[in-house]
């Protein structure tokens, strides 16, 4: 649905978005995820023609964004971080604008307009004024402009930021809406909120791809060395004793010693962490010592993506396997660059 090749976006002499290489299949929702400052916004322009790019191909259900600009845009309708709402107009006379900006009259844009105006859920407040509406409902109408014209994928630049927690809530089940029809892209740089949402994660760090996959294989090919808390009914000298048989231990540590009970931890290099939980429980029960309590902390997504970004970039693979594209970006030099407002999608 949509190829993304060596895309470079360079400012002067920084490079925001570097060498990004990815594909968007239909019917998915996908997170694109990062720390602030991350390349997000600047790859979603470029990705709805709001930009240029410094280097790159992107392509829309095979239409170049850049060549067949119109063809692709079509493809696609986009939310940008700051949607280019008109205060005094209502959400009626707003949508009737962009709808005949997208090239609707007469019965077929009244159609679209009632259309969107149901999928968003603003029929209550749509003869308003856009300046007297909560923020959640200004992005629902943001949300109802870029969903005009029936577009293939939909791109939502931050929705939920400066949203009340309730208004979050919302948007994101709205989002989740939208993906059972549409191909859904949207940015966020909270994780818990992509995980909730989408079924691809792309998290990108310093302009770069750093990983892409499905939330539960990036947790299961990133998981860091499992860890178990135990509570034994055995002293540290017994649980020692017992433990001195375990393979794959990289750490062990008491952390709780009383008369009746130790409390200790094991990390270790297991693959599977269960395999080695399964194999303490045996050891003690050969030696009749009850495990009173067994807690297995696994590295979850948070721990991954902290790990990712921080570590700065270009770790680990993207889902083309960081395979070998033609190397566009190479013999570019960056050059000085204004950003682009994202109002002409309209
Ligand atoms: N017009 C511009 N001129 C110079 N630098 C820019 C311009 N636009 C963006 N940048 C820089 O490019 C980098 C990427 O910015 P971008 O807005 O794409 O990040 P982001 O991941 O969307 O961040 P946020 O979540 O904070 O919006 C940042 O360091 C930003 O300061």
């Amino acid at each position: 649905m949509i190829t993304v090749e060596h895309l470079t976006k360079c400012y002067g002499d920084f490079t925001a978005v570097d060498a990004l290489s990815f594909e968007i299949e239909e019917g998915h929702v996908y997170g694109f995820l990062g720390p602030n400052g991350a390349g997000k916004s600047t790859t979603m322009n470029i990705m709805t023609g709001c930009l240029s790019a410094t280097a790159g191909h992107i392509k829309i259900d095979g239409f170049d964004i850049f060549e067949e600009a119109a063809k692709a845009k079509r493809l696609i309708g986009y939310l940008p971080e700051q949607p280019p709402l008109y205060m005094n107009e209502s959400p009626v006379e707003y949508l009737k604008f962009v709808g005949e900006a997208k090239g609707f009259r007469g019965a077929e844009l009244t159609e679209q307009i009632q259309e969107v105006i149901r999928q968003t859920r603003i029929e209550e407040v749509k003869n308003k004024r856009i300046s007297d509406l909560s923020k959640g409902y200004r992005q629902r109408v943001g949300i109802a402009q870029a969903l005009l014209g029936r577009p293939k994928v939909i791109i939502l630049d931050e929705p939920t930021v400066g949203l009340d927690p309730i208004q979050i809530i919302e948007i994101r089940d709205l989002i989740k809406e939208l993906g059972k029809k549409h191909t859904v892209i949207f940015s966020s740089h909270i994780l818990s909120e992509v995980q909730t949402i989408c079924d691809q994660i792309l998290i990108i760090s310093k302009g770069k791809l750093i990983a892409f996959d499905e939330p539960k294989h990036l947790e299961k090919s990133l998981l860091s060395p499992g860890e178990i808390t135990i509570t034994a009914d055995a002293s540290p000298e017994e649980v020692e004793k017992i433990l001195d048989s375990l393979e794959h231990m990289t750490e062990f540590k008491i952390q709780e010693s009383e008369r009746e009970y130790t409390v200790f931890q094991v990390k270790t290099d297991q693959k599977d962490v269960y395999d080695t939980a399964r194999r303490i429980f045996f050891l003690f029960a050969e030696q009749k010592k009850a495990l009173l309590e067994m807690t297995l902390k696994k590295a979850n997504l948070e721990d991954i993506f902290l790990e990712l970004t921080e570590n700065g970039s270009g770790q680990t693979e993207t889902q083309n396997g960081g395979e070998d594209l033609p190397d566009i970006a190479e013999n570019e030099s960056c050059q000085s660059d204004t950003k682009e407002s994202g109002v002409d999608q309209l």
